[in-house]
């Protein structure tokens, strides 16, 4: 009997993938450059369809035609690495999946290499981690459609469902697929940085101990704030160190890594005019932190602002910082809907919003409640240009741009940073500004440079010699 899919790479991701389509009744052969891990998978789920192989060509070669292939290994050369190792034994027809956090750029380049033998290639966003790889994944396919179709009978199978609706859904040609998971990523930045920040001043602020901002967490998110990484943040908080007895989240030195999805975000944003703001302020966030020494040595040279701790009425700061919580997270949304929806222009593909809205409600590490307002957002206006402006988020930021005003300043006037919750505010405001000061900057760059300008009462671009 042929295996029906074959998983490359079985570190921690590739292996679930690998039991959840084996659960889902595949007959999965499973490959890994090195011994060990394969070993470790198949002694530890003996009597599943896992069928292990040590070597390229069997492992092709056990899989019916056509062949499909699904790539879990390292983003990078890995993966040229891998497809250069499987081409010699592949035929027209068969199909590669590349479920890493790939740069959509080098899933184009493959796309284009593979399509030109025959072979067809799609770039999947996987979001989920280890446990969503495992019970089902938010999936992100992006390629040929005919491609697709070969694939979708399993990728639909072994998603996460929410309301009977798979979430996995296609999201268009070439890299897209890819590029809608770099942006999630960036989207994940941000509400992870937004988090934090609210914890900061919870802690900080109002004094709150660990296990009360984990009350209040858990609390939130039985309502309009409810989302995994709140979900999470609360488990993490009442996490106690097996060493020493303290909050295990007191004793994690702070310091973020970050694997460059979020950089990739924020690049690409930035090469295309879309204003990733808050985005790239986690990510700006991410790289102070890691500055950890630099930090201790400044913060006993550099003073903040010689008021003493406030005290603040707890029930209505505690509202005040939900509120511009919530004004963060659908800010940061905004955002990469919008890197979407100018990226999906820019390219012609097509990106359906209100389905990428769907399927990040179920398996991936930012599903969230909101995202199906988003998503009927999309499903009613679809060139929306900006959730902030639809009724529904328009009411609630009216509203809640209180308590975002009251925590930013109380951050700056204490000293504390917010980094994102700022650029939140930032955002927010200059997008509701009709008449902005660009016209003194259009003015500057025509006196030192002969840049020209436009007017506001006729059309074409105009010099003054200004001295
Ligand atoms: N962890 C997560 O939450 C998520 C990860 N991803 C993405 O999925 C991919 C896999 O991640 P994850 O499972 O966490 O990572 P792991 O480090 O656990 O696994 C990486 C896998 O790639 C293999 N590999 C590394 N280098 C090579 C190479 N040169 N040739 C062949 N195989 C190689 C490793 O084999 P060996 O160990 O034997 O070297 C291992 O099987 C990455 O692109 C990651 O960004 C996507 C979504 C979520
Ligand atoms: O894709 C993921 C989650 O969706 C991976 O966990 C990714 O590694 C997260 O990014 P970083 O490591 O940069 O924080």
């Amino acid at each position: 009997m042929f295996n029906t899919i074959g998983v490359i790479g079985l570190g921690v991701m590739g292996s679930n993938i690998a039991l959840n389509m084996a659960g889902k009744g595949e007959q999965v052969a499973v490959y890994n450059y090195t011994r060990d891990l394969t070993d470790n998978l198949v002694n530890k789920n003996e009597g599943q369809s896992i069928h292990p192989y040590y070597e390229i060509q069997d492992f092709v070669y056990s899989l019916e035609t056509p062949r499909k292939i699904f790539l879990m290994v390292t983003a990078g050369k890995p993966v040229d690495s891998v497809i250069d190792t499987l081409l010699p034994f592949l035929e027209a027809g068969d199909v590669i999946m590349d479920g890493g956090n790939s740069h959509y750029k080098d899933t184009e380049r493959r796309y284009d290499e593979l399509k030109s033998k025959g072979i067809g290639y799609l770039g999947i966003g996987i979001s989920g981690g280890e446990v969503g790889a495992l019970k089902g994944p938010s999936i992100m396919p992006g390629g040929d459609k005919d491609v697709y179709e070969k694939a979708s009978p399993i990728l639909t199978k072994i998603a996460a469902q929410v309301d009977g609706d798979p979430c996995c859904v296609y999201m268009g040609p070439k890299g897209s697929g890819h590029f809608v998971k770099m942006v999630h990523n960036g989207i994940e930045y941000a509400d992870m940085q937004l988090i934090a920040e609210t914890y900061t001043f919870l802690r900080k602020k109002l004094c709150l101990s660990v296990n009360e901002i984990a009350d209040i967490f858990e609390i939130w998110n039985q309502g309009e704030l409810k989302s995994y990484l709140l979900q999470i943040t609360a488990e993490i908080l009442r996490k106690k160190d097996e060493i020493t007895g303290l909050p295990l989240v007191d004793v994690i030195l702070d310091k973020t890594g970050q694997k460059g999805t979020g950089k990739w975000t924020s690049i690409q944003a930035i090469d295309h005019g879309i204003p990733a703001s808050i985005i790239t302020e986690s990510l700006f966030a991410r790289y102070i932190s890691s500055l950890k020494e630099e930090r201790v040595y400044a913060e006993n040279i550099l003073t903040g602002p010689e008021i003493g701790q406030r005290s603040l009425d707890k029930d209505l700061w505690i509202e005040y910082i939900r509120q511009a919580f919530y004004m963060g997270k659908i800010c940061a949304y905004t955002q990469g809907f919008i890197q979407y929806k100018m990226t999906s222009e820019l390219y012609g593909w097509e990106l359906p919003l209100k389905d990428i809205a769907l399927i990040f409600r179920g398996g991936c590490i930012i599903r969230a409640e909101f995202l199906n307002v988003i998503s009927e957002t999309y499903q009613e206006q679809p060139n929306l240009a900006n959730l902030l402006i639809a009724p529904y988020f328009a009411e609630k930021v009216k509203e809640y741009q209180t308590g975002l005003r009251k925590v930013v300043c109380e951050g700056i006037n204490s000293g504390t940073s917010f980094p994102c919750l700022s650029a939140s505010l930032t955002y927010y405001d200059s997008y509701r500004t009709g008449i902005s000061n660009a016209n003194l900057l259009q003015a500057q760059r025509d006196y030192f440079g002969a840049h020209t300008y436009e007017r506001n009462d006729l059309a074409g671009f105009f010099h003054t010699n200004w001295q």
